[in-house]
């Protein structure tokens, strides 16, 4: 078995794409690793680097403390299970399991035993017309491990089925695996699949590595507010908050309401460095409550509306917050100069040209206003509410769940509250 390691890892194409950015992460012998991000972000660059169907322009791939830059494919002994599997037609089950073996001794047994981790022992006399499509792709998994590879390579193989099958299998992939023991690197968008196969993250975007850390890790614990809004669902709530004292306390400043964190918080220091935040808070980071808690944590709302999924409530409140715009929460450095050229050249019609003001850094004295602190929240200029700077909540169906225009109080817990710097990292 081997550790595989990336060392400053570089793919720019003739085209002067960037694919893979400056990646350095170290899979631990017999680890499954999986790389999420959105689509583009390079992922399946990474695994071509690591099978040697690319060439990295900077850096180096490891198997172990061996540099393989130089190996060719054939001679790294991985395997690859794509999306796209291509199984022979006119071959058995069994026949297409030992394809890769040839005529090599002992080829029954490691067929059968390869079929046996997949669970296809009852199958190996048919074709593949006669399968499921999860069973086809258990027998492209089975094709793969039956060389005992020393690396295993899944570019989203599971992308291809529908969400049921999708859940049942994934559970299989990832348990055999780990079964097996082989190092694994597994390619996914979908950060449900992500959390549940993964022993460790890693979280691409634009071909940088934003963060790596067990699904726990990456998602109670984002360093990016990129990884914030990429993981969870209901995506995590994400809204723009401006930062000042009030008698040794902070206030983190949503508009139209203020949630004061307590003097003993660690973060009060690095906090009052900034003027303004992004706010995240995960729906599961909320309760409703009645009345308020003492400690100011809370925040209040009108429902909107309510999702019923049975056990529980997805509920949307309208709680008067800016929401934080989706190109923001990807961009990596916030650039007042492109905000102020946006400002002297809005596009037409450019409804949120008002609120790129507010963001601005000031120079006048900040006032504060009875309806809050900078920012406010602005309608759109068509008068339409898009219900985008809603307060979304997970609410337990067991007591009832609350109507539309029913006002909702709703304690925040501060532990889990996510406050980001204007470039996107974390305020710790
Ligand atoms: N041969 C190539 N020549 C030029 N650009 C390429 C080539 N292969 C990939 N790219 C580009 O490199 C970037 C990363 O692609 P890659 O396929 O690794 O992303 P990905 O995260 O796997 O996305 P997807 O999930 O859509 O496959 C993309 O911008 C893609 O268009």
């Amino acid at each position: 078995m081997t550790a595989v390691r990336l060392d400053h890892l570089g793919k720019v194409f003739d085209d002067g794409t960037v694919a893979v950015d400056d990646l350095s992460l170290e899979v631990a012998d017999g680890e499954l690793m999986v790389l999420l991000g959105p689509s583009g972000c390079g992922k399946s660059t990474v695994l071509r680097l690591v099978a040697g169907l690319e060439t990295p322009t900077t850096g180096h791939v490891r198997f172990g403390d061996r540099i393989v830059d130089a190996l060719h494919t054939r001679d790294r002994n991985v395997a690859m299970v794509f999306q796209h599997y291509a199984l022979y037609p006119h071959l058995t089950v069994a026949q297409n399991i030992g394809f890769p073996l040839r005529s090599a001794p002992g080829v029954a047994e490691l067929v059968a035993s390869a079929a046996a981790r997949l669970g296809l022992s009852d199958v190996l006399d048919r074709r593949p017309a006669q399968l499921s499509g999860g069973e086809r792709q258990l027998v492209a998994m089975a094709r793969a491990l039956v060389r005992q590879p020393r690396v295993f390579l899944l570019d989203e193989p599971l992308a291809h089925l529908d969400a049921g099958l999708r859940a049942e299998l994934r559970g299989e992939v990832a348990a055999t695996a780990r079964r097996v023991g082989v190092t694994t690197l597994y390619v996914t968008h979908d950060q449900v699949e992500a959390l549940a196969v993964a022993d460790r993250v890693a979280v691409l975007r634009d071909g940088v590595l934003q963060q790596v850390g067990t699904p726990g890790e990456v998602y109670d614990d984002p360093a990016t507010v990129f990884v914030a809004a990429f993981l969870g669902a209901p995506r995590a709530n994400l809204f723009e908050g401006a930062i000042y004292p009030v008698d040794g306390r902070v206030a983190v400043d949503l508009g139209s309401q203020v949630l004061m964190l307590s003097a003993g918080d660690a973060r009060t220091a690095a906090l009052l460095r900034h003027e303004r935040v992004t706010v995240g808070l995960r729906p599961d980071a909320l309760r409703a409550t009645a009345p308020a808690p003492a400690d100011g944590a809370s925040l209040r709302g009108r429902v909107r509306h309510v999702e019923n999924h049975g056990f529980e409530g997805i509920v949307h409140l309208d709680a008067g917050g800016l929401p934080t715009p989706p190109a923001h929460t990807m961009i990596e450095t916030a650039d007042p100069a492109h905000l102020a050229g946006l400002l002297a050249d809005p596009p037409e019609p450019e409804p949120r040209r008002g609120v790129i003001g507010r963001l601005l850094p000031r120079t006048e004295p900040r006032v504060h206003s009875g309806y809050g602190f900078y920012p406010a929240y602005e309608p759109p200029a068509d008068g339409r509410d898009t219900g985008d700077g809603d307060l979304v909540l997970r609410f337990p169906a067991a007591g009832g769940l609350p109507r539309p225009g029913e006002t909702l109080t709703v304690a925040v817990d501060p532990d889990r509250l996510l406050l980001f710097d204007s470039a996107g990292a974390r305020i710790r």
